[in-house]
């Protein structure tokens, strides 16, 4: 079995490295994990059984984990062998940034992952240079990549915006829960049964955006009676800076990930 290394083993290298497990991609002991932090590393061998190396090594795929502020340049300049397939899980930085700082080579597939990894929920966006688009065809790198949720190969140019909305979009709906959870607190639910009613909402509703083939006017439609209850309190919502206030989130997410990019 070919075997993978991850530099920089934080939170979402976590959540990829426990997909590949799940869905039986790679062996634990084919998994080797390498960070600057070493209780990092104890934690994973504990926790899953992965090889840790404190050294950065060759392997078939090697994962760039760390975050954009961090030393990637550097990391990358130590590669001296186009045997090895790079992906880059690193928000905002290009194909060609990475590959202007190898010696060698080396093909680079850039992925920006969803944490929703454990549910199988959640998109992926995936972009390839036109000469690596046949690596990225690989066996090893498509099981990579189809374990961990549904995938978007893209444009590069538009993994910025995919970053902001798709891979932030997480963020978005546990905000929105939190807040409508204390809202149910507020009007004197326990914190329990506001939670329970919240997410089965956030299921249905879900479900009936997907298969009811209806645009989300007709569903309010629905839920709004004259003179109703519905309609009174989406009256305030509409008063407040809801929608704008989520758009220039989303905006803010994606302006944030391209400045990241331009850092190094
Ligand atoms: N979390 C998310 O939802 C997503 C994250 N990403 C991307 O994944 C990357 C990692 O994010 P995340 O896992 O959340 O971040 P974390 O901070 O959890 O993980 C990064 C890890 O890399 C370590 N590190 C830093 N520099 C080095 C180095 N030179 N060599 C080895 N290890 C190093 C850090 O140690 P220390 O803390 O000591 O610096 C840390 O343990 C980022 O580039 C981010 O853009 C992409 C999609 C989604
Ligand atoms: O904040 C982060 O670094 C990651 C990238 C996209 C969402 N979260």
């Amino acid at each position: 079995m070919s075997n993978i290394l991850f530099i920089g083993s934080g939170h979402m290298s976590e959540a990829i490295i426990r997909a590949l497990i799940k869905n039986k991609v790679y062996k634990p002991q084919n998994i080797l994990v390498n960070d600057i932090v070493k209780s990092r590393l104890d934690y994973l061998q504990l926790t899953y059984g992965v090889t840790p190396s404190e050294k950065i090594v060759n392997a078939d795929i090697i994962v760039l984990g760390v975050r954009p502020q961090d030393a990637w340049s550097d990391i990358v300049q130590q590669f001296k062998t186009n045997k090895i397939i790079i992906i880059s899980i690193i928000a905002g930085v290009t194909i060609a940034q990475i590959k202007a700082s190898l010696t060698v080579d080396i093909p680079v597939i850039r992925t920006i992952p969803n944490t929703l990894t454990d549910t199988g929920f959640g998109y992926s966006g995936i972009a390839t240079d036109v000469n690596d688009q046949a690596v990225a065809r690989q066996r090893s790198v498509t099981q990579f990549f189809n374990s961990f949720g549904k995938l978007e190969y893209i444009d590069e140019s538009l993994l910025d915006i995919f970053t902001g909305y798709a891979v932030a979009g997480p963020n978005y709906i546990y905000y929105f829960y939190e807040s409508l959870v204390d809202a149910g607190v507020l009007v004197g639910l326990s914190r329990d049964m506001a939670k329970r009613i919240a997410i089965e909402n956030l299921h249905g509703a879900a479900c009936m955006l997907q298969t009811s083939q209806k645009h989300p006017r007709q569903l309010l439609d629905i839920n709004n009676s004259p003179a109703g209850v519905g309609i009174h309190s989406l009256y305030e919502l509409n008063n407040s800076d809801f929608a704008a206030g989520l758009q220039r989130s989303v905006r803010a997410g994606v302006i944030r990930t391209v400045e990241l990019g331009k850092k190094q």
